[in-house]
């Protein structure tokens, strides 16, 4: 089965606020964007994957992500977040149909396709199943099989919320890389020992020259 992925992304100017303390105002909406696109070339790798398409408003961000190969849908409701993938769902539906749709966090800078693959390949055997995330109380991906609603419940808490939804949690291991999102220092310090992919290796590697 493959899958069309639904990457949400805030204004680059906005993202990432819980990184101030680790990268200045000059330097996170280049990292927001740098995890995005490390999220969006591991994803378009997978064989999973059909197609991915972003919805976000920075047009930068849709400029880059464009590049790489990705759909760029317009978030139009500007709702927040679970407005943002409910609106891409509408769009995607109505231009294919029926698709498989999962929504994939844009932090996911250590993404490996194989891992990916392997998320996906399980979501596939349930009507609509997530991953937690590595702190254990967020969501990095949630999937529904064709003709099934996504139901998004993202935000605090979204494990307990999308378990308590009737969502199959996917209890795999060594996923690590699906499941390392980057909110806080801490979590890129993690990412960047999974391996991150190169655009958040080059801006990581100016973050460390400022720091000396
Ligand atoms: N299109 C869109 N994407 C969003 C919105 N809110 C959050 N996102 C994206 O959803 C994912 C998870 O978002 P959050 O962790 O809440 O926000 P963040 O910008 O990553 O980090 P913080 O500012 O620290 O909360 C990230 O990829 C965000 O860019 C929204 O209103 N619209
Ligand atoms: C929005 C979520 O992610 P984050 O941890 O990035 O806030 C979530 O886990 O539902």
């Amino acid at each position: 089965m493959q899958w069309t992925l639904v990457v949400p992304l805030k204004p680059l100017a906005q993202a990432k606020s819980r990184l101030s303390d680790t990268a200045d105002d000059g330097l996170r909406p280049g990292l927001a964007l740098a995890f995005a696109q490390d999220t969006v070339a591991a994803a378009l790798e997978c064989p999973a994957v059909r197609d991915v398409v972003v919805v976000t408003n920075d047009a930068l961000a849709a400029r880059e992500l464009a590049a790489l190969g990705a759909g760029i849908v317009p978030d139009e409701p500007r709702g927040g977040l679970n407005a943002a993938y409910a609106h891409a769902a509408t769009v995607v539906h109505a231009s294919r149909g029926e698709a498989c749709l999962a929504a994939l966090n844009a932090d996911l800078p250590a993404l490996r396709p194989a891992e990916l693959a392997r998320v996906l390949d399980t979501a596939a055997e349930f009507p609509r199943a997530f991953l937690a995330d590595a702190a254990a109380f967020g969501t990095t991906m949630l999937a529904a099989t064709r003709g099934r609603e996504l139901r998004p419940l993202f935000g605090p808490d979204s494990r307990a919320r999308h378990r308590a939804s009737g969502a199959v949690e996917l209890c795999l291991e060594t996923v690590d890389s699906v499941r390392q999102d980057v909110d806080t220092g801490d979590d890129l310090r993690a990412a960047l020992a999974l391996g991150v992919g190169p655009h958040t290796a080059a801006v990581a590697a100016r973050l460390l020259t400022t720091e000396q």
